[in-house]
């Protein structure tokens, strides 16, 4: 598996609302570096989520590219709910999605290795033939985290993904992802409304205000990477 790097260059994306247009990406650009967390913070309606189509190839721009190094396959993507079928086990729902994503090219005997080593990693092995109402919000989530990561895609586009949890819960999994991470070295954007969840998650935070990056922190840089953050939202 290889991590790759993304580049957005001049991004754009209108949409249409009865009879105006409205420019929901407003020539982007981003660079998002290999094997790294990187996060996306901005308003509600500044166009994250737009963003995030974008790349996982769920919607088109209207010009401007998006390249992605070593690497063909489009990314898997998690979101704020789980999208667990009810009806199919754990190990069901992530065999669906290997089925999905690999075009059934992988023996069956890799599939349920796969998924035996995601649901490993996320440490909830033994809860493979067990339903998702079994499951609790953050248990389903973690299904879901492990759901992207069997499909080996090098690189992860998580959408608020521990949004609606309880801040415990929050907090556990976002130490078992950096933990994940450091094990495997994908390639991810995470977006968050959550500031200090996206310090303490990121290599790199990016600052999106209506369509347009409005700047970068790196987070290693030291104590005020809180107050670039809220200066670039426009707090001051
Ligand atoms: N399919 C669509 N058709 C028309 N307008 C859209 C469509 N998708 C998004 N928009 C508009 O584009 C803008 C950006 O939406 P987007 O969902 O990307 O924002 P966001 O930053 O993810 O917001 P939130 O944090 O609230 O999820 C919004 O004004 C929204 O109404």
């Amino acid at each position: 598996m290889v991590a790759p790097r993304i580049r957005v260059e001049n991004l754009n994306k209108v949409f249409q609302h009865s009879h105006t247009t409205f420019k929901a990406i407003d020539n982007l650009n981003l660079d998002i570096p290999p094997g790294k967390i990187t996060a996306l913070v901005g308003d509600s309606g500044c166009g994250k989520t737009t963003l995030l189509k974008l790349l996982a190839g769920l919607l088109k721009p209207d010009s401007g590219h998006i390249i992605q190094d070593n690497h063909s396959s489009s990314p898997a993507v998690m979101f704020q709910d789980p999208r667990l079928l009810p009806w199919k086990t754990v190990e069901e729902n992530l065999l669906l999605a290997l089925k999905r994503t690999q075009n059934n090219e992988l023996e069956k005997s890799v599939k349920r290795t796969r998924v035996k080593e995601a649901l490993e990693l996320v440490n909830l092995k033994s809860w493979s033939h067990s339903y998702p109402e079994e499951l609790s919000g953050g248990m389903a989530q973690r299904i879901s985290l492990a759901r992207a990561l069997c499909q080996k895609k090098g690189f992860l586009l998580m959408d608020e993904p521990f949004s609606a949890l309880d801040a415990i819960t929050r907090e556990k999994l976002q130490i078992e992802l950096k933990g994940i991470q450091e094990k495997l070295g994908n390639t991810i954007l995470f977006i968050t409304h959550d500031i200090s969840e996206a310090i303490f998650l990121a290599d790199k935070v990016c600052v999106m205000r209506k369509g347009k990056l409005t700047g970068e922190v790196i987070c290693s840089e030291g104590k005020d990477c809180s107050l670039k953050i809220h200066k670039l939202l426009g707090f001051y």
